[in-house]
Order: structure tokens, then sequence, then C-alpha cells
């Protein structure tokens, strides 16, 4: 038999859509055959589940995928911005070897107050501090003293500092280091017109300025609400 044919292919040669629409039943297959969501990050699920904020939290599959790229990175100094009941600490936290150190930081003491109880339970050999703060004051306090000493970052706080964060993560990077940005396709409203408050085009100027960003390496995944790795260069 013989091979097709090559065809012609337009001048602007887009990619083609294979990634795979996520229903609720191919959802539900997912979680059944894939996540394995410890008894501790459960139990925290539940009770977060009981605040109208819950759907802040990340979910089990998001979870796991940053234990995963936490345990591949092996990082020693690690640095969360947004950590609400606790979920996305307790999974990066999980993967830390005994010699890491992470700050957890977040605005409201209450969260921080549910994020301890279910960190205590959970098994972390790491030093893992939480600190109720503003990021940004943080951030912009480490630049000073610890700017190129941090592996690994995740940011998960508000819209309004978003490329603030970006910029800062970058200066407290040691280079070859990745952040983790998490909601970078908002709610897919990033590609819808309709939307154009404010934090959407937050979200859509910190994906621009990521894409042409030299600095750095990317990849943006369609998982949970959009995550973006990014690697300093
Ligand atoms: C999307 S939630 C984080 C979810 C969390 N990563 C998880 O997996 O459950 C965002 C969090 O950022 C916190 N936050 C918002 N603005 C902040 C700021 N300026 N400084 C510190 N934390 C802030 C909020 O209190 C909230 O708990």
């Amino acid at each position: 038999m013989l091979p097709n044919f090559p065809k012609p292919v337009s001048a602007e040669n887009r990619p083609v859509n294979r990634t795979v629409k996520v229903d609720d039943r191919l959802y539900d297959y997912l979680i059944d055959h894939s996540v394995r969501e410890p008894q501790v990050l459960e139990d925290l699920r539940r009770e977060t589940a009981q605040y109208h904020m819950a759907r802040m939290a990340l979910s089990p599959e998001v979870g796991q995928f940053l234990t995963m790229l936490v345990s591949l990175l092996n990082p020693q100094k690690v640095l969360e911005i947004g950590v609400f009941t606790g979920y996305s600490t307790i999974s990066i936290a999980r993967a830390l070897g005994e010699q890491a150190s992470m700050l957890a930081v977040d605005k409201k003491q209450m969260w921080l107050d549910i994020a301890n109880k279910y960190l205590a339970q959970a098994d972390v050999k790491a030093s893992v501090l939480t600190q109720c703060a503003d990021a940004l004051s943080v951030m912009e306090q480490k630049v000073e003293k610890e700017a190129q000493s941090y592996d690994f970052i995740f940011i998960d706080a508000d819209k309004a500092n978003l490329l603030n964060y970006y910029q800062l993560a970058k200066q407290l990077l040691k280079p070859g280091a990745c952040m983790l940005i998490d909601n970078t396709l908002w709610w897919g409203n990033v590609a819808d017109d309709d939307f154009d408050d404010k934090d959407t085009n937050i979200v859509r100027k910190l994906n621009d300025t990521i894409h042409s960003d030299p600095d750095v390496t990317l990849s943006q995944l369609p998982i949970g609400d959009g995550l973006t790795i990014v690697r300093l260069k």
C-alpha cells in the first residue's frame, strides 16, 4: 500500500487541538483510576467543603501532580504564596526531603489555622512554616536578602498582584529553578472576548508576559484551572 501523499499545509500551520475534553464522566474516570489521595488530604477537603470559598482549593489530581513535580525536582528551599486551608501546602510538603524548608504565606490566619491542623497530621519530613502576612511585602523583603536562593515557588494568591509575584519570584529563584502558577486559564475566560474584567485581563497579561519572556522556558498545562510551569534559564 502506498503511504498517504503529503497534503499542502497552510502558511499559518496552526497546531491541531488534540486535548481531550474532560466532561464529568471522564473526570470521574480520571479520579477513580489515577488519584491516590492520602487520608489527611481527604479529611482536609471535607472540612474545606463547608466554606463557600472551597473551590479555591486545588483539586486532588492537581495536588497529586504537584506532589509528583516536587518529588522530581527535589527542591531544598520552597516558597508558597496563597495557602488557603493548605491543600497545596501539604501536597508540596509531602514530597520534600528532611533537609528541605518551606515557607507558606497567606494573609488570613483563619485559613492558616486549618492548614496547620492538617499539616501536623500529615506525613511531612521537611521543616514547614506558615506565616500570616501580605505576600507582596514578604517577597519584596526576601528579594533584599534572599535573591536567587529559592528552588521552587508556588504562586496561588490574589490576581491583582500576579505580575508582581511573577517578577519577584524570578528574582528569588536560583538559575534553573522553577515556579508553578495556578489559574492561568482562569475558568477558560482568558480565551473568551466576552470577559473584560480586571482579573481576567491580569491573567491574560501574565500569560503574554511569560510567553514573551526570554529569561524563562515554560509549559502551560490544561489541568485544573490551568497550571504554568516556568523555569528560569
Ligand atoms: C486560591 S486560594 C489558595 C488555594 C490554595 N493554594 C489551596 O490549594 O487550597 C488564594 C489564597 O490567597 C490568599 N491571599 C490573597 N491575597 C493575598 C495576599 N496579598 N497575601 C497573602 N495571601 C493572600 C487568600 O487568603 C487565599 O487563601
